[in-house]
């Protein structure tokens, strides 16, 4: 009822957990594995290890959560290794997220890649927005075409592209131009609302040390952000160019709106971080539901079916 294929792999869920939330440590990977997601996806790493920014750096709140981790990581080979390995044992779909802070870091560590027995899926994660002084690269538009241009002259393998989200229909139009020249698996759209700012008013002082309290925002706040570039970018791209949903998933009709809007695969960030694992059971049945009631016996037959009002 719920499966998804993906680079020709048959999945039993379109779901995975977003990039960032419960994939820093292979015990955490492993849980992932043995949950209902139908894949998994690595914390975002850089090449060597990262402590990441003083803490507190996370805040849950009523409606989603605020983050400014800075990248804290194990390093490139620590996630490398595992993902190799359960290859090998026959693990068929996989994600590795990456990024580096500059230009020639970036072009370095996808080199590894290519060169490494990795066969999986990476993405390139071109949206952190809480590294101090390093803007989100997604935000440059000449420096991505710059960028993906030379990987796409030595990167052979599956990749994929993690995104901020854009808020201006303009922005979409340039953004699709710059990728539609490009071979790639996926978008994933979008990562979180960068530098929002909570307060807790009884302190009167804001809930996350780093950058004066400005972090990147997930959960319900954003899910009209999330559906709209989803959206936009189904809209534009190449169909070849598949389309990953994340941001604001709480429940079953939350993955069904991604899905309609022409969803791929479907992350889930804030609600598995407060949730834990069995949010992906929890979602599954709640998609089936709706499914049910409303007469679909595949994801297929309501993908990117949006109706806009004549
Ligand atoms: O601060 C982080 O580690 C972080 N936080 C986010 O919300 N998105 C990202 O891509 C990253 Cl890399």
């Amino acid at each position: 009822m719920l499966k998804t294929n993906f680079l020709g792999v048959e999945l039993a869920s379109p779901l995975m957990n977003a990039s960032g939330v419960h994939c820093m440590s292979i015990e955490e990977l492993e849980e992932l594995a043995n949950s209902q997601a139908g894949a998994f996806i690595t914390k975002t790493a850089t090449q060597l290890e990262r402590e990441g920014n003083s803490k507190p750096r996370y805040y849950d709140t009523k409606l989603g959560s605020i983050n400014s981790m800075g990248l804290p990581n194990k390093g490139l080979d620590y996630y490398l290794n595992y993902v190799i390995e359960r290859q090998q044992q026959g693990t068929q779909l996989q994600f590795l997220s990456v990024t580096e802070m500059s230009y020639e870091e970036n072009i370095n560590l996808l080199s590894k890649i290519q060169r490494s027995g990795y066969q999986g899926v990476t993405e390139f994660n071109l949206s952190c927005p809480n590294v101090p002084g390093k803007p989100q690269i997604a935000y440059d538009f000449e420096l991505t075409k710059k960028l993906l241009s030379e990987v796409f002259t030595f990167f052979t393998k599956p990749l994929g592209v993690k995104l901020p989200p854009y808020f201006d229909i303009a922005h979409f139009d340039e953004m699709a131009t710059i990728l539609n020249k490009f071979p790639l698996t996926y978008v994933n759209s979008v990562n979180s609302i960068g530098n929002g700012l909570c307060i807790n008013i009884d302190k009167e002082q804001v809930v996350i040390k780093p950058k004066g309290g400005f972090g990147g925002l997930g959960g319900e706040y954003i899910k009209p952000t999330a559906l709209a570039n989803v959206r936009a970018f189904r809209e534009r791209l190449n169909p070849n160019i598949k389309i990953i949903g994340t941001g604001g998933v709480i429940n079953g009709k939350d993955v069904f709106e991604h899905i309609l809007c022409g969803a791929d695969l479907v992350q889930v960030g804030t609600t598995l971080h407060k949730e834990g694992v069995d949010v992906f059971t929890r979602l599954n049945e709640e998609l089936k539901v709706i499914m049910k009631e409303k007469g679909y016996t595949s994801l297929e037959q309501f993908r990117g079916r949006l109706k806009i009002i004549e």
